[in-house]
């Protein structure tokens, strides 16, 4: 069902330029944003065995208060919010696939959606980085070319060394990924990469896994999903009027209340992962879950 959003964003994006980069945001924020709402899934049984039912304020109150950090870091300190922000992307994208994690895997693998459109369109690219920053970086393209670069040589290595038996499959998906970047706009190309590939990775990650967030399962991710999406929305809409007219267009607004608030949302979303992902957390998140079958009605 999400594929739809391939042929829709890229007949928007030729038949209705002016239009696609408002619908690429609207993929984004509509379809990205529910994976990260299965936080408090994630959260919830660990939580309330510990406190109660005040769990979730105990839990949303550092949460909003590290993405809160995050945003006014982006005030303060644009180009070096940027730059930390693109690192932890590499990251986020990287070690969510699933497999042996190596560094090269997480370079290769999660500096794809950035550097295939900063490769193919550099100066469009950093346009929007520039839009998102709210600061003009002038010799951004050129860095931007730069690292791409690099990260060719990377993803050919990791290419080299990866087993025989899936290399095919990968180097199909990353030509399907390079001709998408290759002729779409890069927002538009990100949000398609974004809403079809990552998100739903993530999310039938956590519907398989029975320990991290035993209340969803694949018949009900999108629901549980849902609260948790509408707050967000919620709160990014409390704070448009933050993102003021003067600095251009809605939809350039929007674009940097979106990526910004993404970018927030990145601190606590990947904190938690790492957590309970790693080996310790999930035998603490397994007894949690144990205690709280134990006695339901903590
Ligand atoms: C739990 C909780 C909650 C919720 C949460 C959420 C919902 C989360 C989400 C999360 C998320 C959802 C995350 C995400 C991430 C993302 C990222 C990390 C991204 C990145 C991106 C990039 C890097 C891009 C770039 C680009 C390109 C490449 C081209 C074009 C342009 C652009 C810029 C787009 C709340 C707050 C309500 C409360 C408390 C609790
Ligand atoms: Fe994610």
């Amino acid at each position: 069902m999400l594929w739809l959003a391939w042929p829709v964003l890229a007949l928007v994006s030729w038949l209705q330029p002016a239009c696609a980069e408002g619908c690429a945001l609207a993929a984004i924020i509509l379809l990205g944003v529910p994976h990260g709402a299965l936080d408090g899934e994630i959260a919830r049984p660990w939580m309330r065995a510990r406190f109660g039912i005040g769990w979730f304020a105990a839990f949303a109150v550092p949460y909003l208060g590290l993405a809160a950090l995050v945003l006014v870091a982006w005030d303060v300190a644009p180009r070096s919010s940027l730059a930390v922000f693109l690192a932890g992307s590499v990251w986020h994208f990287g070690a969510g696939q699933p497999g042996k994690a190596s560094v090269l895997r997480i370079v290769a693998f999660g500096g794809l959606p950035i550097a295939l459109p900063s490769l193919f369109h550099p100066a469009a690219t950093a346009a929007v980085f520039q839009t998102v920053a709210r600061a003009p970086i002038p010799e951004l393209s050129g860095i931007l070319r730069s690292c791409a670069l690099v990260w060719l040589l990377a993803a050919a290595g990791w290419l080299t060394q990866s087993d025989p038996a899936g290399r095919r499959r990968r180097i199909l998906q990353a030509a399907g990924l390079a001709a998408t970047f290759a002729l779409l706009p890069p927002l538009v190309a990100f949000a398609l990469y974004f809403v079809t590939i990552h998100a739903p990775a993530h999310m039938r990650g956590i519907a398989r896994d029975p320990v991290r967030a035993p209340r969803v399962d694949p018949s009900n991710v999108m629901l549980r999903s849902l609260p948790l999406t509408a707050l967000t929305l919620l709160i990014g809409a409390s704070l448009l009027p933050l993102y003021d007219a003067g600095s251009g267009s809605f939809i350039d607004r929007l674009l940097a209340l979106t990526i910004q608030g993404l970018a927030a949302l990145t601190l606590p979303h990947m904190l938690l992962d790492a957590v309970t992902a790693a080996p310790a957390g999930r035998i603490a998140w397994d007894e949690a879950d144990r205690n709280l079958r134990h006695y339901p009605t903590a």
